[in-house]
């Protein structure tokens, strides 16, 4: 097993860094569905970039590079033992080389492993097999899109969609309020897999396996693949678009898969995975180690990069407005959403830990007039000390409704920059303080690391790396404002328009 490591180290950087062909094609078909010029077929368009850069820059595609999950199969004989010790190596690696960021955080004092290992990462599940070679799947889905996973235990009821019953058609209601209630938070267009059944623990399991199927993978099921083509068509209809921006492409796959269950229980489980659908396979020489082949390279894709025009829903071009901290009062109330803005100068970045310390803390820095990203970044210091940013697209900020705005005011913030948009409580401070929330393209990590183009300083690096304060100077970066100083939010319109839509699905469709 001498390319056993070397193997597994490929596969690892591969799956961070190199969007699969099937999501490609995924991904190239939403853009053509979308209105030329709306923000979504805009965020499409910096999400095709980002894929290009990821692969030419073998770096991640997005910063958070998830929960590291593995699926092997072994030929009997084979020594389970050895491939697990390997896994853990160079999960260990890639994560020193900035291909995976750290991400195993100790759940109870909030210490960051810095090398991706600790109880129960990565995850990794065997199973025995009669073929003769090693099969070795991997899946990083990020932390956004796993908030947005759901269960539901029928029969239930669900608002918009009344009754909930065991049967297919009470499963097509769940899907379809899945969809909804992910909303763009988890960086929608997605990618969803279904459990229908076990228990809640093996539901899950079940859901998050269907991921590894391929998005065009047709359901062998003749009932499930019925479902699969109908919730593909209506939950396409919900309008939610690219990043919770309203649009047509909203999911991009769903796969449905089935186990029994217990006579009491009658759980359906969602996994929701972002754009950056980042799974991979490999077949390998179980004497050797050796790579035999990829399981899902079936053709090289080329990401579609056709230029789109900003241009607002009437056709006219965006008004793009440049924006440099210490930001004004004036300049922010002169905002509304829907405009593009280009930040140039220094920001901070500052997530869950950050939030929950200001609170009740001093900041190092002035924040008059200044803008903090919500974002966690993949971060590599050079021989010489100095930092450099290797991925840093937006974290979700409704995780940061809690703090934002008594933040905002305590400091006197300008601009917030995340994605998936925030609640009444930040619509209410941005109106009295006078502040805009901007929409970051998520997942686009590649695309903004280039736009980062010092690292001016760090704070807090005791919350570990995606949680610190990194002080930052950037150039052309660029942003929706979705929430602006006058009350008015696009992710709560995209919200109220979705629901409405929703609720025209609450006839029965299936037996
Ligand atoms: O943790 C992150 O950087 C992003 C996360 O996956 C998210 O979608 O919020
Ligand atoms: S930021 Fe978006 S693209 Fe990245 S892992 Fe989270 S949900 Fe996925």
């Amino acid at each position: 097993m001498e390319n056993l490591k070397q193997s597994i180290l490929e596969l690892i950087t591969d799956t961070s860094t190199n969007l699969p062909p099937d999501v490609r094609r995924a991904v190239n078909a939403a853009k053509v569905k979308e209105d030329l010029g709306t923000r979504a077929a805009l965020s499409l368009s910096t999400i095709a970039q980002n894929v290009v850069m990821a692969e030419e820059n073998v770096s991640p595609i997005c910063q958070d590079t998830g929960m590291p999950t593995f699926e092997v199969k072994t030929p009997v004989g084979v020594n389970q033992l050895i491939i697990k010790q390997a896994i853990k190596e160079m999960i260990a690696e890639a994560t020193k080389t900035g291909k995976l960021r750290s991400n195993s955080v100790d759940s109870l004092t909030g210490e960051n492993t810095g090398d991706n290992l600790g109880p129960g990462t990565p995850v990794i599940h065997f199973e025995q097999w009669e073929e003769d070679e090693i099969e070795i799947k991997l899946i990083l889905k990020g932390g956004g899109c796993e908030n947005k996973n759901i269960q539901y235990s029928l029969p239930c009821e669900l608002e918009g969609l009344g009754k909930v019953g065991r049967n297919l058609d009470g499963i097509r209601k769940c899907i379809l309020h899945a969809v909804y209630q992910a909303q763009g938070q988890g960086c929608s267009a997605g990618f969803i897999g279904v459990g229908i059944g076990g228990d809640r623990t093996s539901g899950y399991a079940l859901a998050k396996h269907q991921l590894f199927r391929k998005v065009e993978d047709v359901n062998q099921n003749a009932d499930l693949a019925a479902l699969e083509d109908y919730i593909m068509e209506t939950a396409n209809q919900l309008g939610i678009g690219t990043m919770g921006f309203g649009g047509n492409s909203t999911l991009l796959g769903c796969k449905i898969g089935v186990e029994n269950r217990l006579p009491a229980s009658f759980f359906v489980s969602v996994a929701y995975n972002c754009w950056a659908f980042r799974r991979q396979g490999v077949r390998l020489n179980p004497e050797t180690g050796e790579i035999l082949r990829y399981l899902y390279k079936d053709e090289e894709v080329a990401m579609d990069l056709t230029p789109v025009a900003a241009t607002d829903d009437a056709g006219e071009k965006r008004r793009e407005v440049v924006l440099e901290a210490p930001i004004s009062e004036e300049q922010i109330r002169s905002l509304r959403v829907g405009d593009v803005v280009i930040i140039n100068g220094e920001m901070h970045t500052g997530r869950d830990a950050l939030h929950s310390y200001l609170m009740d803390h001093d900041c190092p820095v002035d924040l008059n007039g200044g803008i903090i990203y919500h974002c966690g970044p993949v971060m590599l210091k050079d021989q010489e000390g100095e930092w450099h940013v290797k991925a840093a697209g937006p974290t979700t900020s409704i995780r940061e409704e809690p703090y934002q705005g008594e933040i905002i005011k305590k400091f006197g913030i300008r601009a917030v920059i995340g994605k998936g948009g925030m609640g009444a409580k930040t619509l209410k401070a941005l109106n009295e303080h006078g502040a805009v929330y901007l929409n970051a393209i998520g997942g686009a990590a590649q695309y903004y690391a280039e736009c980062l183009e010092k690292v001016e300083g760090v704070d807090f690096m005791e919350f570990g790396i995606p949680e610190a304060m990194w002080h930052l100077r950037v150039k052309g970066f660029a942003a929706i404002v979705t929430m602006d100083s006058h009350g008015n939010s696009l992710h709560a319109d995209v919200e109220k328009s979705s629901a409405e839509k929703l609720a025209q699905f609450a006839a029965p469709v299936f037996k």
